[in-house]
C-alpha cells in the first residue's frame, strides 16, 4: 500500500490530506498554504488548531503553520504577517512513496498584492511528511525587475499538554528582543524556557536545534537558513482578545516560529532564498 494524498474539504474549505503507509498524517489548507494538522506514525498531534479557526480565507487560520511573508508581524506598513496567509495557494506537485509524501504548493504576486507591495515574487512551500517528521521549506524568488526585501516566518503553533509543564531547550545564551518590554534586547539565561506568562520574543542567531519536552514526548525543531526563532504565547489576557481561540487554549499551545525577522533578506532580480523547518518526533 502506498501513501495517500486526497483533495477534500474541512469545514467547507479545500484541504489536502496526507497519510503515509505507517500512519503519519497531515492536513494542509489551500487557503494560506497552511499545514493545520500533523501527527507522526503512532503518535499524537503536534500542531495546535483552534476549534474556532476560520478556514475560508476571510481571516488567518488560528493554528497549524501560518506562512508570514513578506512582512513578519507589524514590522512594516503591510497587513500583520504579510500577504499570503489568507490567500489561496495552488498545488504544484505531489509525490509519494510508501513512507514519504512530498507536496509543493505555490503562490505568486498578483494585482492585489502588487497594489499593496510593488514587487513580483514567487513562493513555493514544499512539505515532506515521513513517519516521524514534518519538513516545511519556504522558497522565495524575486521574479521582478527590482530588488525586494522581506521578513518571513513559519509561525508554527505547537500543541502541548500543559504549557507550564513544557520545556523548550536550546536557547540558552541567545540574545532576544523582548516585544513585551518595548523591544529591549536581553539574553536568555535558562537551560530550558518554561512559559508561565505571556511571551513574545524574537531570539536571534538560533542556529542549533531546539527540543520541546512535553508530557513524556520530545520534539526536535531544526531550522535551516531561518536565523531567528520567535516564541509566542498570549497567556490569559492576550487569549481573551483573540476571538478565534477559546480562552483556556493558551495552556495547550506554544508558538515556536522559524523566522527571518530581526534583519530582512534582500533579493536582487532573479535571486532566490529558501529556509526550512523540520519537526522530528524523537519517540520513533
Ligand atoms: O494574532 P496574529 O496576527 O496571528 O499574531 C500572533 C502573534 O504572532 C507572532 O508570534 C508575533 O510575534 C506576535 O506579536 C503576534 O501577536
Amino acid at each position: 500500500m502506498y501513501a495517500r494524498i486526497e483533495e477534500t474539504e474541512f469545514q467547507g474549505a479545500p484541504v489536502l490530506t496526507v497519510a503515509t503507509r505507517d500512519g503519519a498524517q497531515a492536513t494542509i489548507a489551500l487557503n494560506g498554504g497552511q499545514v493545520i494538522h500533523w501527527q507522526p506514525a503512532g503518535g499524537h498531534p503536534w500542531l495546535y488548531l483552534s476549534e474556532r479557526a476560520c478556514l475560508d480565507g476571510s481571516s488567518a487560520i488560528r493554528g497549524g503553520i501560518p506562512v508570514c511573508f513578506p512582512q513578519f508581524a507589524e514590522q512594516g506598513p503591510l497587513p500583520k504577517h504579510g500577504l499570503v496567509r489568507t490567500r489561496p495557494w495552488r498545488l504544484i506537485e505531489q509525490r509519494s512513496e510508501s513512507d514519504l509524501v512530498m507536496l509543493t504548493l505555490g503562490i505568486g504576486s498578483d494585482r492585489e498584492t502588487e497594489a499593496l507591495w510593488p514587487h513580483a515574487f514567487d513562493l513555493e512551500l514544499t512539505l515532506g511528511v515521513g513517519a516521524n517528521r514534518l519538513d516545511v521549506e519556504l522558497a522565495v524568488s524575486n521574479v521582478g525587475e527590482s530588488a525586494l526585501s522581506f521578513t518571513a516566518a513559519l509561525h508554527t503553533y505547537l500543541q502541548v499538554h500543559e504549557v507550564e509543564l513544557a520545556r523548550l531547550e536550546g536557547l540558552k545564551g541567545k540574545p532576544y528582543q523582548d516585544k513585551r518590554d518595548g523591544g529591549t534586547i536581553k539574553v536568555e539565561h535558562l537551560d530550558a524556557l518554561v512559559v508561565d506568562d505571556a511571551v513574545d520574543r524574537i531570539y536571534t542567531d538560533t542556529r542549533r536545534p531546539l527540543r520541546l519536552l512535553d508530557g513524556g514526548r520530545t520534539l526536535s525543531i531544526v531550522h535551516e537558513q531561518f536565523p531567528d526563532t520567535v516564541v509566542w504565547n498570549p497567556w490569559v489576557e492576550g487569549a481573551a482578545t483573540l476571538g478565534d481561540m477559546p480562552d483556556r487554549d493558551f495552556r495547550h499551545m506554544l508558538c515556536v516560529e522559524a523566522a527571518v525577522a530581526a534583519s530582512p533578506v534582500t533579493l536582487a532580480p532573479d535571486e532566490s532564498w529558501w529556509g526550512r523547518q523540520s519537526l522530528i518526533d524523537e519517540r520513533l
